[in-house]
């Protein structure tokens, strides 16, 4: 009697987490074509935008939650879900950069950084799948947050000030997207040297 064969302990690539992962890369396009649709003229695709970019940022909450509380982190999750909050924060950053909204060093700044671990990363991935640290995880919340006061068009709402708030929190985005690009390198350095 064939004996019973034993049960897979690794959870499938294709699980809700991830699914949820790549439908953000998939419609991150149509954000980004929202955003520029509207010309910065903070008309209905601008807010269409905004609200998407967070529920987007919020979808990124949850398939992380999904994935640690049953127990359905892979490594294809590790991988897809950075490249997916990249794919979405940089789009944004480029967007209001060709809107005239940002500067286009911030935009640099970021994208060097992002694209650079990126690309480290997936070629890392043959030895070991390096998870996002948690001065990455706090980077892309700032990200998030920045972003976010740079989407709405609220200083017509509230007033000026918050267009003060938006630029400190851009700031804090940007020093924290490249301490946490040092950490990375850093992190990856003593890794090679077999340091924990
Ligand atoms: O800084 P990274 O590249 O490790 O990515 C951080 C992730 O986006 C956090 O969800």
């Amino acid at each position: 009697m064939p004996s019973p064969s034993p049960p897979d302990a690794r959870p499938s690539n294709w699980n809700a987490p991830n699914v949820i992962t790549a439908a953000r890369i998939v419609a991150t396009p149509f954000f980004i074509w929202m955003l520029l649709a509207d010309g910065g003229e903070m008309g209905a695709l601008r807010w269409a935008a905004a609200i998407f970019f967070v529920v987007a940022i919020a979808t990124d909450a949850l398939d992380g939650y999904l994935a640690r509380s049953r127990g359905l982190i892979t490594d294809l999750g590790k991988l897809l879900d950075p490249i997916a909050d990249k794919f979405l924060t940089g789009g944004a950053l480029v967007g209001l950069s060709i809107l005239g909204e940002l500067p286009w060093w911030v935009t640099a700044i970021v994208l060097v950084r992002e694209i650079g671990i990126t690309i480290h990363r997936l070629f890392e991935a043959r030895s070991v799948v390096l998870a996002a640290a948690w001065m990455g995880k706090l980077k892309t919340v700032a990200q998030s947050v920045a972003i976010t006061l740079a989407l709405l068009p609220l200083a017509s709402v509230l007033g000026d000030w918050v267009v003060w708030v938006n630029i400190v929190s851009m700031w804090i985005a940007v020093a924290l997207t490249v301490a946490s690009g040092v950490d990375y390198i850093v992190t990856v350095a003593r890794m090679g040297k077999g340091v924990r």
